[in-house]
């Protein structure tokens, strides 16, 4: 398990049949959200009863009534897991998972305070993010979005050599805010178009061997900002990088820069990037996250032609999704059964 980990090759395929070794002494009630992939649901029905919420999109009274009594949380969605649903859940909680990567909507102050195991979903969703984020700089690097609505705008100037010209990849430097395995999961993908070379801004600097593998250097946040042709945001949302991509940032990125977030709305001063856009500060971006989500159809976001949006659709295939449901079933029960769990968050 620890090798799958450390080479990011945790394959559901290898722990969605594996044989469960959970006492079974009595039968475990695990609460969960109504669109839990069915493999995680058959996984955690052969050790508990499972109760479904109904309401999709979900509502919060029905989440903090159905919960009640539970011993485990299956937490599908984003929704706050704080202080108010642990206390409808109850003292008898033993284990919770949530089917993300980020857990930046947990309390995870108070789930430790109650010495409640948290696990959640990292790793096996690295590709389908990665695919995201290559699409988004592609995308926002070549102007696809400003290209449909030229055509939808029948404003297609033919016959031109300088028109819609877009920024190359090959030979690129790309900057990474936060290098752990969907960072390096996109430094992958990238090498395949050439690139010159990764910075990277983290707190700890990556194994050599990594640096090696990806051509990447650690620089201090302004190197990257200003050495960087594109810019991915990969990091946790957190107290110190709310915000940290602000006017301020945007002033020390290079002009024909493109921006890709693909971790979390809140990283990015989103009045200040509208701005950044809005005047060339950059040239553009591609965000698979926002504030708030979901965005409200007439924010001015979505007048920038040079701003390609996605509605969160980071981990969002069949495969990836019923992956993360197996994994969060599999913490859930092993939380149960007094064992470590298979991605604890803490
Ligand atoms: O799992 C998560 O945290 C995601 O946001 C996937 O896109």
């Amino acid at each position: 398990m620890f090798l799958w980990r450390q080479r990011g090759l945790l394959d559901t395929r290898l722990v969605r049949y594996a044989a469960y070794n959970c006492r079974k002494s009595e039968l475990k009630t695990s609460f969960t959200h109504p669109e839990v992939p069915q493999e995680g649901i058959d996984l955690l029905a052969r050790d508990c009863e499972v109760i479904i919420c109904q309401n999709v999109p979900t509502v919060r009274a029905e989440i903090l009534e159905k919960s009640k009594g539970v011993d485990a949380l299956l937490w599908g969605g984003h929704d706050a897991l704080n202080a108010e649903a642990l206390d409808a859940a109850g003292p008898q909680l033993k284990a919770i998972s949530t089917m993300s990567a980020g857990i930046d909507y947990v309390d995870v102050a108070e789930v430790k305070r109650r010495k409640i195991p948290l696990g959640h979903t990292p790793i096996v969703l690295n590709n389908a993010v990665a695919d995201t984020a290559v699409g988004l700089l592609l995308a926002a690097a070549r102007r696809f979005h400003e290209g449909r609505l030229k055509i939808e705008t029948d404003k297609w100037e033919g016959g031109h050599l300088n028109w819609m010209l877009g920024q190359d990849v090959r030979d690129s430097v790309v900057g990474f805010f936060g290098f752990g395995g969907i960072a390096q999961t996109i430094a992958k993908r990238l090498s395949g178009f050439d690139i010159d070379s990764v910075l990277y801004t983290t707190r700890r600097r990556v194994s050599e061997d990594i640096e090696k593998e990806y051509n990447a250097k650690k620089v201090d946040f302004d190197t990257m900002l200003s050495q960087s042709d594109f810019v991915i945001i990969a990091s946790p949302l957190t107290k110190e990088t709310a915000g940290i991509f602000n006017a301020t940032a945007f002033g020390k990125m290079k002009k024909t820069a493109v921006l890709v977030n693909i971790a979390r709305g809140g990283v990015v001063n989103q009045q200040d990037l509208y701005e950044a856009l809005k005047t060339n500060q950059i040239f553009a971006a591609g965000l698979d996250v926002m504030t708030p989500e979901p965005l409200p159809a007439n924010d001015p976001l979505l007048s920038l032609p040079n701003l390609v949006l996605l509605p969160h659709l980071g981990s969002a295939t069949q495969r990836t999704r019923a992956d993360m449901a197996v994994i969060a079933a599999h913490n859930v029960l092993r939380g149960l059964a007094g064992e470590p769990m298979l991605s604890p968050a803490y």
